[in-house]
């Protein structure tokens, strides 16, 4: 079974796309990751994010920078955004989703464009949500305990900057797919998040 969860940033959809691989035994990926290790990379090798040629050659990044905790932080998700709208890096990146996506048995993934483009045979997709405010808390508390300065104001600030990047640009933009299944998370807490997300998995696949 393929377990397609998409959603905007820090709306909770890691958390429950890895509980839910725990609980029907499968692998998981987080697709974020791959783009926050494209722009990471762009930043480290002083390139620029919004260039596409820049953008492309990071895409051959070293994959030990997937285990760095550099890819938690603000910078690495803003940069993240701006390279995952150039068309030659979603292209770069998409055979290595896709085949994570097909393996045998199914898999689990998140991100933005998994129930649309990377998987959309999917048997169960869900699109996970939550207001800004709700999920910039979220992100502050965590970067908080990271131990990292920031302040809620900055983090709301990258949130909806991000939203509006991802659902706005032109190639395989944040959307809901057709037959995705919509889940607010604003008033729920994890456990009760990712109950919802099992029931609603038995119900559509
Ligand atoms: N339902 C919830 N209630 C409270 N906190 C939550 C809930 N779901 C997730 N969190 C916390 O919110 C933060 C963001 O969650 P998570 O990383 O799962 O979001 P995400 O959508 O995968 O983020 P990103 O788009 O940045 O990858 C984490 O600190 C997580 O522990
Ligand atoms: N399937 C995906 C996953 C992510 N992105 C872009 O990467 C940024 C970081 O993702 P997180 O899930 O770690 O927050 C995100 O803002 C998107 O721009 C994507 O385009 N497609």
């Amino acid at each position: 079974m393929i377990i397609a969860v998409d959603g905007p940033a820090a709306s909770g959809k890691g958390t429950i796309a890895k509980a839910l691989a725990r609980h029907y035994g499968l692998p998981h990926l987080d697709t974020g990751l791959l783009y926050r290790a494209v722009g990471m990379a762009v930043l480290r090798s002083g390139g620029d994010p919004a260039d596409e040629g820049d953008a492309f050659q990071a895409c051959a990044f070293d994959d030990g920078l997937l285990d760095d905790s550099v890819l938690k932080s603000e910078a690495a998700g803003r940069a993240a955004s701006i390279v995952s709208a150039h068309p030659s890096v979603r292209a770069a990146l998409l055979e290595r989703q896709r085949d994570f996506a097909r393996q045998p048995g199914g898999a689990v993934l998140d991100g933005r464009d998994i129930g649309t483009v990377i998987a959309p045979e999917a048997q169960a997709k869900l699109f996970v949500t939550a207001t800004p405010a709700v999920r910039a808390q979220r992100r502050f508390d965590e970067l908080v305990r990271m131990g990292l300065a920031v302040t809620y104001a900055h983090v709301l600030g990258d949130i909806q900057a991000r939203d509006e990047r991802d659902s706005g640009r032109g190639i395989a933009p944040l959307k809901q797919a057709d037959d995705a299944v919509l889940l607010d998370t604003s008033d729920l807490g994890v456990a009760a998040a990712v109950a919802a997300a099992i029931v609603l998995v038995e119900r559509t696949r």
